[in-house]
């Protein structure tokens, strides 16, 4: 689960509510923190204490590790926490510390600064305090959130953090650690689950979310069971992207696929004999199972009679590309967008900066607004529905920034909609189509070089994975 700062504070104000007193709650946080630190017997360790709950927790974690044996120091440059919790935690933790009035060497460096209370950007003492810790070759272990390091959104962002080694994020994961600008401050992260109930809009997918069963086929199955789509796309200079899209739909195993494409295209037909082919100008009147439109496409009067045709199929329809446009934000069935930030940011009047800096309220407003399903791709792609909840995708695939890469996924994307013997169930086609996108990625790039990697050996990764 991913949680903004106000969403943890509240679920702290009805765990209060519910009769969690305060400091037995900050007790349980850094003791499960402090249990999961490492640290080599006997070492030293400097944590560095702030004066809000973060720096509670960081009183604790000293007092704890210097239980286990470590010799413990605590700088603490603004005083005692100015909470009641943090205070006797800070008191009690003072028998078993060196308390000292500047940071200094250790084995260890705990960052008890700043948590999700922080508000950007630092200045004064505190960029001192920061910068010193970037100085130092000891391991760097952040409570919850690497300090300077914002925790929803990173517009005020500008650099000045602690790079931490490893972070264990409270409750859930915070925004920033899938932010471009601000997830490589985390180092890894670990989570630290301190048993708030859990009620999120964002979830984390990872491996274990994809669903296998969608490799297998029914000994008894139809082709029309695993769907009949149709894909449109391509333009004279960009022919080769609707094949990539299409060979993408027929390896995730679309059982029939309908390309439609301008005549220039048609050269191509015989490195793809599997789909059926029709010019652009003539889709054949059919309804299918679902369309996907926009690889190679350009922007024209052309686009605009095609999408007057198929977005009053009541089917679903994936638009990419060229196909990305303001005119194209409704239509009858459901409709998924897969923009880049570029993309994302024509369709919304934003900056690329400006998206990528609080992505997740901007997607999730998005889709909201106009009852779509969106997929924002990046690192971390975000896959969100017409009601503003998401997912974040976190396998990484380093080989997809790469030309065509994103043609594979509508495919992909088309495939796994057109199936109609899933469509009907919870299984979320899109989620789905990223995951197996980032998985053939990888097993792509465990063949070669990943800088050899091309969006063809994606696609014929797509049932190697
Ligand atoms: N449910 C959970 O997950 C639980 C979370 N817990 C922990 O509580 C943490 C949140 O604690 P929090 O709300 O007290 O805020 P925190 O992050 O310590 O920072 C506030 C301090 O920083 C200061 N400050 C802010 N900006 C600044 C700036 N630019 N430059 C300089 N100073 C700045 C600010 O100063 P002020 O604005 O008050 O003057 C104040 O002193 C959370 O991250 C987790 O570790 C657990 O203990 C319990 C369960
Ligand atoms: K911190």
């Amino acid at each position: 689960m991913i949680y903004t700062a106000a969403e943890i504070k509240q679920a702290d104000a009805t765990a209060f509510r519910q009769g969690m007193p305060a400091d037995v709650l900050m007790e349980r946080a850094a003791s499960a923190v402090a249990a999961r630190l490492t640290f080599r017997p006997r070492s030293s360790v400097l944590v560095i204490c702030g004066a809000g709950n973060n720096g509670g927790d960081g009183w604790v974690v000293a007092r704890e590790s210097a239980q286990r044996g470590c010799d413990v120091f605590v700088y603490a440059p603004f005083g005692e926490p100015k909470s009641s919790e943090g205070e006797r935690h800070a008191a009690y933790a003072r028998r078993f510390v060196t308390i000292v009035e500047e940071p200094r060497d250790a084995d260890y460096v705990v960052d008890a600064l700043f948590g999700v209370g922080f508000r950007g950007p630092v200045t004064g003492k505190a960029r001192d305090v920061i910068t010193w810790m970037r100085e130092q070759s000891a391991p760097v272990m952040a409570i919850d959130v690497p300090s300077g390091v914002p925790s929803d959104e990173a517009s005020e962002f500008d650099g000045h953090a602690v790079k931490a080694d490893t972070t264990f994020s409270l409750h859930g994961y915070k925004r920033s650690a899938f932010l471009t600008q601000t997830a490589p401050y985390y180092g890894t992260v670990e989570m630290v689950d301190i048993g708030l109930s859990h009620k999120s809009e964002w979830r984390v997918l990872t491996e274990s979310d994809f669903d296998r069963g969608l490799l297998e086929r029914d000994p008894y199955g139809h082709k029309n069971r695993y769907g009949h789509g149709c894909l449109i796309g391509g333009s004279r200079h960009l022919i080769g992207a609707p094949f990539l899209a299409a060979r993408a739909a027929l390896r995730t195993g679309i059982g029939l696929l309908d390309l439609a494409i301008p005549s220039e295209a048609h050269i191509m037909a015989s490195s793809l004999p599997e789909a059926m082919y029709y010019g652009i100008d003539e889709l054949p009147d059919k309804t299918y199972a679902a369309t996907a439109i926009g690889p190679g496409l350009v922007d024209d009067e052309r686009s605009d009679r095609l999408w007057q045709t198929v977005s009053r199929q009541s089917k679903p329809l994936i638009v990419d590309a060229g196909a990305l446009t303001t005119e194209h934000l409704a239509a009858e069935g459901p409709l998924t967008l897969t923009p880049h930030p570029g993309e994302f940011a024509r369709l919304t009047g934003r900056s690329v900066a400006e998206i990528e800096a609080d992505r997740f309220r901007i997607a999730s407003d998005f889709a909201r607004q106009h009852g779509i399903h969106l997929i924002l791709k990046g690192t971390h792609t975000l896959i969100v529905k017409p009601d503003g909840t998401g997912a974040v995708n976190t396998i990484q695939a380093a080989v997809l920034s790469k030309g065509g890469s994103g043609d594979v996924l509508t495919g992909m994307l088309l495939a796994l909609w057109a199936r109609t013997d899933r469509i009907d169930t919870e299984s979320s086609p899109n989620e789905q189509a990223v995951l197996w996108h980032a998985l053939a990625a990888q097993a792509a790039s465990r063949q070669m070089h990943p800088a050899s990697v091309l969006a063809t050996d994606v696609i014929e990764a797509i049932g190697r994975i």
